[in-house]
């Protein structure tokens, strides 16, 4: 379990965190003054006998405003540990997913249930689906993750993709090699490819939601005509401040790649990073911070105005995959039906629910609740459910404040392939179907 010191302790040390704020910008820090190199990376001898590294999250030679890596000063380099040996992959999938087929109906899932005691962070990981290919580095798989305790002596990485963190219950204290983040339900982390990091909990049993992208980095969209401000503002986006944690005692590594895990016992914490700058770097982002556009005439706008983060693929405008947020808003167009309206998109789309109610679905048991989520994948028919088309159809259209609920989608360019425990599962709902059911027909030509 947990346990309650325990968690008492991450909690404190979750609240006194600072943080350096703005997304992608070249921060630096050091946990000890005089840690940092000065005017160079790579001095014959990096300060305090610290061991210089670099770690790297694209190629050296991608152009300047998409090149990502960090160096950092450690009190021992990566590089110091045995061979890794693989290990269970427990319930975590990858790509390519090639054990069902691709479904193209229009699946929904309840919540997973409470996990075994003594389940953390990376044992509770399990695996819906997802697209691409892990060695290509192309897709994204969608993880969900339960758990009640604590990692402790064993750190996480992924060598496959970005981790985007989206916590449902509970709160998280991310230890990274770049020091902490606090995650709490409402909030998202990215975790960059590669970079350790232990999650300790802040409440007896947490959940959430992970996007697993193996594509290029998350960024954050154009705005065009938008301007210069809006959607997700980069100053809001908490990078951490380094924090080392200095222990000469066995950690296990676990490292995801190529698809699955692979474990490496070190002699000493591998986060012991003191001092760091770069760019390749872990945030933490407050979804209630998201500025919404939305239309102020008429019409309901297409949800990519609600674009947080977006992994831009080799075509331009066409995302590998993108984070999208339902925020709180105002709804006021006139003469529009303003929930979303039916589609079928070339997009996959994988909605999550984060707190609350969704303004497409009915929220009950059965139906879309947090924890649960849905997968409709490109082209498949869906939108308002049967009662949401009614009440919106003849509602009075005064402005309308929209704050009950917190929902996500992961949209991605290739259709989402289920793995066998999201098909055959007990949380896939077996009649997600009969929501549009009953949608009558109101007009007839004449005979
Ligand atoms: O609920 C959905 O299906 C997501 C969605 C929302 C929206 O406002 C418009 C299109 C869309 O796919
Ligand atoms: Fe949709």
């Amino acid at each position: 379990m947990g346990g309650g010191t325990d968690i008492e302790q991450s909690r404190k040390t979750a609240e006194a965190l600072s943080y350096a704020t703005g997304f992608g910008n070249e921060h630096s820090s050091e946990s000890v003054p005089g840690a940092l190199p000065e005017g160079r990376n790579s001095p014959q001898r990096a300060p305090l006998g610290l061991y210089a590294e670099q770690l790297s999250g694209t190629a050296f030679t991608e152009p300047r405003h998409r090149n990502r890596r960090t160096w950092l000063y450690r009190i021992r380099p990566s590089a110091a540990h045995p061979a890794f040996v693989r290990r269970d992959n427990g319930s975590l999938r990858s790509a390519p997913f090639a054990e069902c087929v691709p479904d193209p109906n229009r699946l929904r899932w309840n919540p997973l249930p409470e996990p075994p005691d003594g389940t953390d962070f990376v044992d509770g990981l399990w695996t819906l689906g997802g697209n691409g290919d892990v060695l290509q580095r192309t897709g994204m798989a969608v993880h969900l993750y339960t758990a009640n305790a604590s990692m402790t002596d064993r750190v996480f990485s992924d060598s496959d993709g970005e981790l985007l963190i989206v916590p449902e219950r509970g709160g998280l204290l991310l230890r990274t090699e770049m020091g902490m983040l606090r995650a709490e339900p409402g909030h998202v982390a990215l975790i960059p490819r590669g970079v350790r990091f232990r999650v300790e909990l802040l409440d007896e049993s947490v959940r959430g939601y992970v996007c697993e992208n193996y594509g290029q980095p998350f960024e954050l969209p154009e705005l065009g005509p938008i301007g210069a401000n809006g959607l997700a503002n980069p100053r809001d986006f908490l990078a951490p401040t380094a924090a080392f944690e200095h222990r000469e005692s066995p950690v296990e590594v676990i490292n995801k790649f190529g698809g699955n895990l692979w474990s490496a016992t070190y002699d000493h914490s591998p986060l012991d990073v003191v001092a760091w700058h770069g760019n390749h770097l872990p945030y933490v982002y407050d979804l209630r911070r998201f500025n919404v556009i939305g239309s102020i005439s008429y019409d309901h706008p297409d949800p990519s105005v609600f674009t947080v983060l977006t992994s831009p693929s080799d075509t331009p405008g066409l995302a590998g995959v993108d984070f999208v947020v339902f925020a709180p808003r105002w709804l006021v167009g006139e003469d529009t039906f303003r929930p979303p309206y039916f589609h079928r998109n070339v997009m996959s789309e994988y909605m999550g629910l984060i707190e609350g109610a969704y303004d497409a679905k009915a929220s009950g048991p059965g139906g879309f609740v947090p924890g649960g989520g849905s997968l409709h994948n490109m082209m498949s028919a869906h939108g308002p459910d049967r009662d949401t088309f009614e009440k919106a159809s003849s509602a009075e259209l005064k402005p309308q404040k929209l704050d009950d609920g917190l929902a996500f989608m992961f949209e991605t360019r290739w259709p989402v392939t289920a793995t066998p425990q999201a098909l055959t599962g007990p949380q896939l709902q077996k009649r997600y179907d009969d929501v549009w059911q009953g949608l009558e027909r109101h007009w007839s030509p004449g005979v």
